[in-house]
């Protein structure tokens, strides 16, 4: 990597540097006439020069803040090359992106650390320190843009009426896969098809189970469009209502959702199999009945414990996972396993279950011994995800190995290896010679590889 930002110090002349070739041979034709060039050209320009005036100008009327280069250089990257602190400020103003990397696998701050630009190495610096807490991340998955209204769900009569109104809409699956249509712009994407309650009236009844999800922020508060999922155990009876719809397998499908639609997904699916799995009372064996908008089972049993003290059984279950990225000693390499039913070539980070009265760190530091042999210090919590296949809860971190000999828990792994980070960059982009990848970016995995990879340089590795 080291060599790739080396070949261009000899470089005086910054075009060469960063500008798509396409550009070059249309200047040779036309001229250097700046106003004549495309908005984009302009402002990896300005953002190279450090032209103030034109960056302002191009920021407020047409380029976004984090356009990229067919390099995938940014025009943070480009003013930090060239150290010019007032464009750093105004793009970091402007709220970019400083963990963006460009196509070698640096961010900003590496670029201006190579090229001892010490302004711009601190002004990104104490922008990463403090940067803005609501630009947390927020993973595939997690994002339910529905008020749950949990106070709702004992009111009966409320729950009743709802399902009738006009507004209401539901969402069906069948074997807890939802019922979609592909959208008219790209194939590859899905949406889920809302029903009203005059199409779907003839689903309805009381071997269907129902699910209140919440009310849709996004309705008019007035009328407050209240959303239910419901199973119907015969696709046909779908088809008779939308015949453009179709069933949404697990994977790949439920990752070609919108982020949103995926968080209404994560809390139906979960909800339904539930629903569908834990028929009886796990105390005493009795039949149970679905009660708060599909929220709570309650034993039949008038005898039975759960009616007369402790009955977190009759909740839904989420079961929490650890999942890490386990960071060598030297902090140079992270170790990435292979998953015995992976798609071929396929590496992610070690995963695993908490046990009772473990806490999470406990848990990445014994899951990680267990499949690894690696002896974990510290650890820090990343990120969370829910996973809803069919009902955990991914809790992300970053683990630090105190030891680095590997022995792989054949059982579970078929591989496990350490890998640097110019390789995990590769791995991120599909661009590794051997064809190795991570998990998609709607995978936690992914996110927690990608933000060790932009926190982290390639120097000195
Ligand atoms: N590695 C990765 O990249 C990713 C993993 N995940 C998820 O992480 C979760 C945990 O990872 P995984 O490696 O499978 O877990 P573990 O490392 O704990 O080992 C899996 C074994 O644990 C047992 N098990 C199943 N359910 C539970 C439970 N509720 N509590 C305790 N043990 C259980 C199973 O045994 P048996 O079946 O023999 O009874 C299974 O073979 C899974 O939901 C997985 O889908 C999600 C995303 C990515
Ligand atoms: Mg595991
Ligand atoms: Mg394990
Ligand atoms: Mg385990
Ligand atoms: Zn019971």
């Amino acid at each position: 990597m080291l060599t790739l930002l080396s070949q261009y110090r000899h470089l005086k002349h910054v075009k060469y540097l960063y500008r798509p070739l396409s550009v070059m041979s249309s200047e040779s034709r036309t001229g250097p006439d700046d106003a004549k060039k495309p908005f984009t050209d302009r402002f990896f320009d300005s953002a190279a020069n450090g032209n103030i005036e034109e960056l302002t100008h191009l920021l407020k009327a047409t380029v976004i803040v984090d356009e990229r280069n067919d390099n995938g250089w940014t025009g943070l990257m480009l003013a930090s090359r060239y150290g010019h602190a007032n464009a750093i400020k105004i793009f970091l103003e402007k709220g970019c992106d400083v963990n963006l990397v460009n196509k070698t696998g640096q961010t900003a701050l590496d670029i201006a650390q190579f090229w001892d630009q010490s302004e711009a190495t601190s002004l990104i610096m104490d922008y990463v320190k403090h940067d803005n807490p609501d630009k947390q991340l927020r993973n595939f998955f997690s994002y339910n843009p529905l008020l749950r209204c949990a106070e709702k769900r004992k009111d009966t009569n409320w729950l009743e009426n709802k399902m009738r109104e006009d507004s209401t809409k539901y969402i069906a699956f069948c074997e807890l896969q939802p019922y979609v249509l592909s959208l008219p712009d790209n194939k590859w994407k899905y949406q889920i098809i809302r029903f009203c309650y005059s199409d779907i009236q003839s689903c309805i009844n009381d071997k269907h189970l129902v699910v209140f999800l919440g009310i849709n922020k996004n309705g008019d508060e007035t009328e407050e469009q209240a959303v239910f999922a419901i199973d119907v155990p015969d696709e046909k009876k779908l088809k008779t209502i939308n015949p453009d719809g179709t069933l949404l397998q697990p994977f790949p499908g439920s990752m070609m959702l919108e982020p949103s639609e995926a968080g209404i997904l994560a809390e139906a699916r979960t909800m339904l199999d539930w629903l569908d799995r834990y028929k009886f009372c796990a105390t005493c064996g009795s039949s149970t009945s679905v009660t708060e908008g599909g929220h709570k089972r309650v034993c039949d049993n008038k005898e039975c414990k759960t009616n007369k003290g402790i009955h977190n059984t009759c909740y839904p279950r989420t079961d929490p996972s650890v999942i890490m990225l386990v960071i060598s000693p030297d902090g140079k390499r992270c170790l990435l396993g292979r998953g015995k039913r992976f798609p071929p070539k396929m590496y992610s980070c070690l995963a695993g279950f908490m046990e009772p009265g473990e806490t999470i760190e406990d848990t990445c530091r014994r899951e990680v011994h267990e499949e690894s042999g690696i002896e974990v210090g510290r650890v820090d919590y990343h990120s969370s995800q829910p996973w809803p296949f069919p009902a955990s809860l991914m809790l992300g971190c970053l683990a630090y190995a105190k030891t680095e000999h590997l022995k792989v828990d054949e059982d579970e792994l078929e591989d496990a290896r350490w890998f640097r980070r110019p390789e995990l960059v590769q791995m991120l982009t599909r661009q590794h010679p051997e064809g190795l990848f991570v998990p998609p970016e709607q995978a936690i995995a992914h996110q927690i590889i990608k933000s060790w990879v932009r926190k982290t340089t390639n120097s000195n590795l």
